[in-house]
Parts: C-alpha cells; structure tokens; sequence
C-alpha cells in the first residue's frame, strides 16, 4: 500500500474474527474503532452511518452474514441456508437506497447456496464477504485510473458528501483520483460541499483530503452556485448509492442540484461508482428508495435545536440525476456514457 493510502485508516476490517469498524460518525476529531462480533451490532452500526457510503456499507454487510453464519447453530445445510436468507433480509431492512448492501448479501447468499456441509457454507460465506471487499480495493483503483485520465493537469473539481476511502474499500469513488494523483505527485485540487445535514463533506472529504496532502477547499451547499460562476471548476465528480440500467443516479441529497447547476455553468459532471452500484434491474431512477431519516438530524446540530419544536421536518437522505445530466459514469471498466450503460449489463458483476 502506498505511503498516502497507508496513512488512511480503513474504514471495515476483518481481524480475528471480528469486523473491526471505523466510527465515521466521530471524525475527524476522533479516530476510533469498535469490534463488533453480532450480525445485530453490524446493522445497527449501518444504520447509525457509524460505516457508511454504499460500498463500505455492503463490504460491512458482507462480514455481518459472515459472523451469523459462522457463529449460528445449525443442525442441516439446508436449516443454515434458510437461516442466512433470514439474516440477509434483516440487514437489507438496515437501508434501502446503497444497492451495494443488498448486492453484497444476495451475492453471498447464492454462493453458500451451492455449497454442500454446514462447515462449506460458514467458510464460504466468509471468503465471499473477503472478496467482495478486495474486489471493491482494485474497482476503485480502476475508478482512479478512469476519473485521472479525465482531468487536465492542475485541474479543480467539486464534490459532494464523502465518495472516499473510508466509503470504499480503499482510494474511494469520486475521490479515487485524487488519492491516485497524491501517489503520482499531481496537483490537483477539491471544492468540497459541506453535506448538510449530516456534513460528510466538511467532515470526511475534507480531513481525507488534508491527510493525504490534496488541496481541498469547503463551502457550504449553498455556495456552490457562486463557485461555479466566479472560480474555475474543471469538473464536478460526485458517487453514487444506486444507479438505474438507464444512468439515473441517486447520491447524497444535493447532488441533483449540483447537476442542473453544472449545466448551466457548462462544467461537465461526472458519477464515479463500481459495478456493484448499478441496478440492472430497475428501468430508470424512479423506482430507486429514497431513505428519510430523523428530523432529528436537520434540527438539531451536536445536540442543540436550531429550529422550533413541532414544525414539520423533511428529511430524505438522497435525490437522483437524471441521465441527461450525467456527462459519463467513471467506472472500473472505463468511462461509459449512460446511453450505453445497458449494453454492459451481459458483463455485470454477478
Ligand atoms: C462511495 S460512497 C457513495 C455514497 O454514499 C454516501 O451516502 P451516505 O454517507 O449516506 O452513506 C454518499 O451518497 C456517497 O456519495
């Protein structure tokens, strides 16, 4: 691993065992990790966002069912099988909108399925859990190479939320480039969006960046307009939670308006997202579930209220692009247009 990408904890780790998590809700003023050992521990740290960003979150939900199947009683192949069904269910109740945790958990699933003795399936499950995480390492790498090779010399790019290291397995999505650029001495620099409500970006993307020695900027959502109209922004390279056969892209919530802004600043926009993000199976972006959290998260921030009790409170943690204006999808098999993702589909990882 090189220097820059060593500095960068992980986010998920299998150790002894156990699923060693990064708790992403305390950075950047803490870095701390938990050991978690239940498939219980493991959603519940999913739906906290203490592991989050849609591959990191199904790389953890992979290593849940593991520890279930390893740790479960089972007196029959076929009684072990109907018991991770079960658990994959639960941890795909944990969140609706990251395709990646419900591809992670039937991929493991179909593949204990062929496996004949109790003891071939807790192996096999945890093989599988470890392969997705280490095929998700050299998606993003490929993402890197694909979303480096887009940007010209010296070149600014914004973002939204955290599409980093620490959503992925390593190197990230949108932020790939950025860590491949670091290891290659290019100098490349970032506008980070803030994330309200949650601040991914003025929390995550901000302190991946500074520790890695990528110039990086935070504005807040709101700036992003007057950004675009007064600095030079050579593209704007956003993740993904889940994307539609037909290049529809549901990302943190503001990444739409990020996308119409683009285009009327002519700056091109870009999805960075593996394999593993695309839904052949939905049509376009509008059967994508949309996640609403708690209100709690708009109106308080660290505890304190900002708005009065009882108002109404809308809170989705996600909104989709549309394809037209998406200029190209980075991926690990290149830069496709969204007009020709479907043609990909014969190709799709299982
Ligand atoms: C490569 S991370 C993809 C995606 O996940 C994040 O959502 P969350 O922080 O709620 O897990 C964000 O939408 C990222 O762009």
């Amino acid at each position: 691993m090189s220097d820059q990408a060593a500095r960068l904890p992980p986010s998920v780790e299998w150790r002894d065992g156990a699923l060693i998590l990064l708790d992403q809700r305390r950075l950047p003023l803490e870095v701390r990790y938990r050991r978690l050992t239940r498939v219980e521990e493991v959603w519940e740290a999913i739906k906290q966002l203490e592991v989050r960003g849609a591959p990191a979150i199904g790389i953890a939900a992979g290593f849940g069912i593991a520890l279930w199947a390893l740790d479960a009683e089972a007196d029959s192949p076929q009684s072990l099988l109907e018991g991770l069904e079960r658990t994959r269910v639960y941890l795909e109740s944990s969140r609706p909108t990251a395709v990646n945790l419900a591809w992670a958990v039937r991929r493991i699933f179909r593949a204990c399925q062929s496996e004949p003795s109790v003891a071939a399936i807790r192996a096999r499950a945890l093989l599988e859990a470890q392969a997705i995480q280490a095929e998700d390492a050299e998606a993003c790498r490929k993402i890197g190479e694909h979303g480096l090779a887009l940007l010209p010399a010296g070149a600014t790019v914004m973002t939204i939320c955290n599409a980093g290291a620490i959503a992925t397995a390593r190197y990230g999505t949108a932020l790939a480039p950025f860590h491949l650029a670091r290891e290659r001495g290019l100098e490349l620099s970032v506008i980070a969006c803030e994330t309200r409500p949650l601040l991914q970006g003025a929390r995550l993307t901000t302190w991946e960046l500074a520790s890695i020695g990528i110039d990086v900027t935070l504005i807040t959502d709101s700036m992003a307009a007057h950004v675009m109209k007064t600095r030079r922004i050579d593209a704007v390279i956003v993740g993904a939670d889940r994307i539609a056969r037909n290049g529809d892209s549901a990302n943190k919530i503001g990444t739409y308006g990020l996308a119409l802004l683009a285009r009327a600043h002519g700056i091109p926009f870009y999805v960075a997202a593996p394999f593993s993000t695309i839904d052949f199976e939905l049509a376009d972006g509008s059967g994508i579930p949309i996640e609403e959290r708690d209100e709690k998260e708009i109106v308080e921030i660290q505890g304190q209220r900002i708005a009065p009790e009882g108002i109404k409170v809308f809170n989705p943690a996600f909104d989709v692009t549309p394809n037209e204006l998406i200029e190209g999808l980075i991926t690990e098999r290149g830069v496709i247009r969204c007009a020709e993702l479907d043609c990909h589909q014969a190709r799709a990882m299982g």
